[in-house]
């Protein structure tokens, strides 16, 4: 099995927990019931690994919970005889955030699948940690409501939550952070509580300490979360994508800097370098586009409305050299067109079939794009990697996939490296190593960098007050 970064987790874990005996199955198998649980190899396979290429080791045991209760029974039973507990979504993750470094028990939350409450005339739904985005806004259409964030993958809302996820509408309704209007959630004693008090969903609050933000992006280290109330939406009047081509980056990342500076409600404006272009048309048959820096970008509102921002955008990409403003797609197209975006890991992956990814996540202020694509580019071209770039520019966000050959242990570093280097370069212009993607395994190192050793500390304080014997996910987020 492929191992990165092996030695610089491992050696980071300063405490010793115990494994998972067969003692330990046979009373989670007494306390949920046959059914819940499995040790089957593939089983705990899928579970010991995300979306990233990290691979260390499996989980002993899978659990299958289908209650707030059973939750908090298995973490009682855990915490007590201090085993490792990993929360398990959807396994989408990039950043090996369920991926265990020792002996654990996997918490599977797809069977938690209900939508719980949904208030239309509110503007909110409550759903259970399995409940999917795709699913939720399945549910949500015949109402009229939608729910914005989207992931490229269908990954579970709480999962989402967990690393505070974002996509290509957070441009215009935010990230998980300013969706999410109240939480339950399982401390490690199997506690259980809800973070803005029990069945609360004012849109305002000022009591006391917002704790729902404070477990957005815990990523399964302080508690595990089986139900989120969140914000919905209105589905738009009127929706027109369009797409823009450009001779040079330059060009189209100004063009994205113009109209968020001049205060244009974009909905979507999703920036793909000449590469990204390149295996997205192949894999995604994009035939009426070139091989160049594009722009996929999406207007909503009324037909004015709609008119005017095209209007002022064409002006703009037109001031920066680029070329025709596509706006007039036919449906099918504009399906196309995001379902290309949403699948722009796969065509990168489709690529280069015996190598494997490392996906960076930079986000900066927006007047320092250009300048931070620029040099990031530079970067990758220097290694020697194949690093196409794509990414949410409209929130100043972009990732940068490199492709490396994973039995060349020196290659492998060196990518380590790379992405280092370009998180290291987003710190120097007042950014984040990461917009959406979250810490996990893989960027820890670099946290005390960006927030601070001070701020460090506060985290590991606050992981000391809610889980002492460290059983949440242990070794992920805090070296
Ligand atoms: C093709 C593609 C495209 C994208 C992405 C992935 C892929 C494969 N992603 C990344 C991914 O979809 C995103 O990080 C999701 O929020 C992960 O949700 P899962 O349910 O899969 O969590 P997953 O199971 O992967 O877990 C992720 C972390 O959260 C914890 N966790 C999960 N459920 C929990 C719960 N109920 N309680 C507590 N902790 C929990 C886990 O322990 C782990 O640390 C992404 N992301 C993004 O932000 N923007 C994007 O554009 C994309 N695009
Ligand atoms: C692998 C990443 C590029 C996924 C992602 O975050 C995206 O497509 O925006
Ligand atoms: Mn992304």
């Amino acid at each position: 099995m492929f191992t990165k970064q092996l030695s610089t987790p491992l050696k980071l874990i300063k405490r010793c927990y115990n494994r998972v005996t067969p003692e330990i199955i046979s009373s989670l198998k007494h306390q949920l019931g046959e059914g819940q649980i499995s040790t089957s190899q593939s089983v705990r396979e899928h579970h010991g690994k995300d979306e990233s290429s990290i691979r260390i080791t499996i989980p002993d045991v899978v659990v299958f919970p289908q209650t707030t209760k059973d939750v908090s029974m298995v973490l009682k039973l855990c915490n007590h005889n201090e085993i490792p507990v990993i929360p398990f979504g959807t396994g989408t993750g990039l950043a090996g955030g369920v991926s265990p470094l020792m002996s654990c028990v996997s918490m599977d939350l797809t069977k938690m699948d209900q939508i719980v409450d949904l208030h239309v005339e509110d503007f909110d739904v409550t759903v259970q940690p399995g409940v999917t985005r795709k699913q939720i806004n399945n549910y949500l259409k015949d109402y009229g409501l939608m729910f914005p964030v989207d992931p490229g993958a269908d990954a579970s809302l709480c999962g989402m939550a967990a690393t505070s996820a974002s996509g290509t509408n957070a441009v215009k309704y935010g990230t998980m952070k300013s969706n999410v209007l109240n939480m339950e959630v399982v401390l490690a004693d199997g506690t259980v509580i809800h973070t803005a008090g029990k069945g609360r969903r004012s849109r305002k609050s000022a009591a006391g300490y917002n704790l729902t933000n404070l477990f957005i992006g815990t990523e399964g280290t302080l508690g595990v979360i089986t139900s989120a109330t969140l914000k919905l939406y209105g589905i738009p009047e009127m929706k027109t994508s369009a797409v823009c081509q450009f001779k040079t980056v330059g060009g189209a990342i100004r063009s994205t800097i113009e109209v968020i500076q001049n205060g244009i409600d974009i909905a979507r404006i999703e920036f793909l370098d000449e590469m990204s272009m390149r295996l997205c048309k192949r894999y995604s048959k994009l035939d009426y586009m070139s091989e160049e820096p594009t722009l996929f970008l999406e207007f909503q509102g009324s037909q004015k409305t709609i008119e005017d921002y095209i209007e002022l955008t064409s002006q703009i990409t037109k001031s920066n050299g680029g070329g025709e403003f596509m706006y007039t797609l036919k449906q099918e197209d504009t399906n196309q067109l995001w379902a290309a975006r949403h699948n722009y890991f796969y065509a990168v992956l489709a690529s280069s079939p015996n190598k494997k990814s490392y996906t960076t996540d930079v986000a900066v202020p927006i007047s320092r794009l250009e300048q931070v694509v620029e040099e990031a580019r530079e970067i990758i071209n220097k290694s020697g990697f194949l690093g196409p770039i794509a990414g949410h520019v409209g929130d100043g966000n972009f990732h940068a996939i490199l492709l490396f050959n994973p039995a060349d242990a020196e290659e492998v570093q060196r990518c380590n490296h790379v992405a280092h280097e370009i998180s290291k370069l987003a710190l120097r212009h007042d950014g984040t190593c990461t917009g959406e993607h979250g810490i996990g395994l893989e960027k820890k190192l670099i946290l005390p960098e960006e927030v601070g050793m001070e701020s460090v500390d506060v985290m590991k304080k606050l992981k000391m007050a809610l889980d002492p014997k460290g059983i949440l996910n242990p070794g992920k987020l805090l070296a």
